[in-house]
């Protein structure tokens, strides 16, 4: 990957200027990646960007080009801060949870810890990977949980917003339980398997549609799909389909399916599926495609579609009914002597005001049950002596306390960079989206439905709450003596 140094917002060299002129760009602080709201009204979120996350962070250093650039801009920074940025490597340590983590709002999906001047640098680019592809892999599951036993092919690619999007993308809803990608570039970078039929020009491109079927099956006897929309499905796309699916046969060969991308899919996925039945073709699939979702799906499916495989272009790859997750990258504790200083962002909006300190994640899994109860955000020196009864309890509505018994606590923050340097042993993608599926095992039905799910709690241990709780005052406090002062 190319060094994206200058893929940041330029408020963030102004920064890290101000900081080396100030003389403190190399004091130390944390910082948590986390979003507040989960998307398009799901129960959980399904983390990913990591991968592209690692390979920025690995290959992250200004070259001469862009040092050359950033001489001529109005800011005039000075050479020696210039020289800094050329010499400058990454020292941070970076703390993230696993790509197919289900992870909810408010707990950190990612902390980092370094020089400011650094962590400051990398916001807008973690942010960006983490904000779009956790956003595409949320909606990939939540496309799955409602075709559980389908074929499901991401067809995106010519709607997405541009080329990366569309590749990582893809990948995104691989690893949260799409089959295959019409993207063959991601094929190659990924290994995804990739899968394709035809589309309307082929047919358009012959005088009759069966000699377009007929010479397309000779092209790919083991591979045909053929597209059956292009003049009227039910009188001339299917009866010709079916008349190069015998002539396969008699070859030995299967006609592998028949896409529809028009019309009444319930109505005509009946009716094609009878025909083909009726014509012994009962081993070939049904594929549909044309502006699928989640919501389409489901209605299909209600209506007894008899759909095999869903295309699903747009909607999930510019995740259309929700095109922002919203996450943010917030300051929470900064180098103090030998210790972190807990540091708070407090806002006219309750919600977001930051949880200060230089905090974890566990889930809280029950033993006999196997399933979670809920995250515990914790401070990292803390321990939890899990053979005592553990009290939760909301963090708003303190009163409402569970009390958990036999459990264990998984945690979910991994460290991935240490000092600058990759300590994270990458699971490859089919690793990934193992770990995605047992993942969801961990939860109750509840927490996964599309409709209205459970709210899945994600509780603070009484230390993280209280020094919440103790800056709120004291900054409050501060505040009200400065006014009196002032006044
Ligand atoms: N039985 C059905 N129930 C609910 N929605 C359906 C059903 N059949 C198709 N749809 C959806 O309705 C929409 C149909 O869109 P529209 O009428 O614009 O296009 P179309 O029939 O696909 O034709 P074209 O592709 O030429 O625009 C699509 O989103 C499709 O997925
Ligand atoms: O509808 P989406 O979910 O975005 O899925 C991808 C769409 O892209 C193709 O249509 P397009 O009109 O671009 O080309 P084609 O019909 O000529 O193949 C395909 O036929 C699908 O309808
Ligand atoms: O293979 C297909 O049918 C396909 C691929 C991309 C977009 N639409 C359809």
């Amino acid at each position: 990957m190319e060094s994206l140094a200058l893929h940041t917002d330029k408020y963030q060299l102004n920064m890290m200027y101000a900081h080396w002129k100030n003389g403190t760009h190399l004091k130390k602080c944390v910082f948590d990646l986390y979003f507040r709201e989960l998307p398009f009204e799901n129960g959980f979120a399904v983390v990913a960007g990591l991968e592209q996350a690692i390979l920025y962070l690995s290959n992250l250093r200004f070259t001469e080009d862009d040092i050359r650039f950033l001489r001529e801009e109005e800011e005039q920074y000075d050479e020696a801060f210039l020289r800094a940025l050329k010499e400058w490597r990454f020292t941070s340590d970076v703390y993230a949870m696993p790509e197919g983590t289900l992870a909810f709002p408010n707990e950190p999906l990612m902390r980092v810890e370094g020089p400011i001047f650094e962590v400051q640098l990398i916001e807008t680019a973690l942010l960006n990977m983490i904000n779009y592809q956790t956003l595409i892999a949320t909606k990939a599951a939540r496309i799955r949980h409602i075709a559980p036993d389908d074929i499901l092919l991401e067809f995106g690619s010519r709607r997405a917003q541009e080329p990366e999007a569309a590749i990582w993308g893809t990948r995104a809803a691989y690893l949260a339980g799409f089959d295959a990608t019409s993207n063959v570039k991601a094929g190659q970078l990924f290994g995804i398997p990739c899968k394709g039929t035809h589309s309307h020009a082929w047919v358009q491109h012959f005088d009759d549609e069966l000699t377009s079927f007929r010479a397309f099956a000779e092209a790919l006897p083991d591979q045909t799909i053929l597209l059956v929309d292009t003049y009227n499905t039910i009188k001339s796309g299917l009866p010709h389909a079916i008349q190069i699916g015998k002539e396969l046969k008699k070859r030995g060969k299967t006609l592998q399916g028949i896409r529809i991308d028009s019309g009444d899919l319930a109505y005509l996925s009946k009716v094609a599926r009878k025909m083909l039945d009726e014509a012994g073709l009962t081993e070939t699939k049904i594929f549909a495609s044309s502006d699928l979702d989640e919501h389409t799906i489901l209605h299909l499916k209600s209506q007894g579609a008899a759909i095999d495989a869903w295309g699903v272009g747009t909607r999930l790859i510019t995740a259309y009914d929700q095109p922002a997750l919203g996450a943010v990258y917030k300051m929470v504790a900064i180098e103090d002597g030998e210790e972190w200083r807990p540091t708070i962002k407090i806002s006219s909006n309750p919600q977001k005001v930051t949880t200060p300190g230089r905090k974890t994640v566990y889930r809280v899994i029950d033993r006999k049950t196997q399933k979670a109860h809920a995250d515990l955000i914790a401070c990292v020196e803390e321990t939890i002596d899990t053979e005592k009864p553990l009290v939760l309890f909301h963090p708003v509505h303190t009163y409402r306390k569970k009390i958990v018994e036999n459990y264990y606590l998984e945690e979910l923050l991994q460290p991935i960079f240490r000092g600058g340097k990759l300590v994270y042993k990458r699971p490859n993608l089919e690793e990934v989206r193992e770990y995605h599926r047992k993942q969801l095992g961990q939860f109750w039905e509840e927490y996964l439905r599309n409709l209205n799910p459970q709210e899945y709690p994600v509780d603070l241990t009484e230390k993280v709450w209280q020094t919440k709780q103790d800056m709120l005052y004291t900054i409050a406090e501060k505040i009200r003596k400065e006014e009196k002062n002032l006044s």
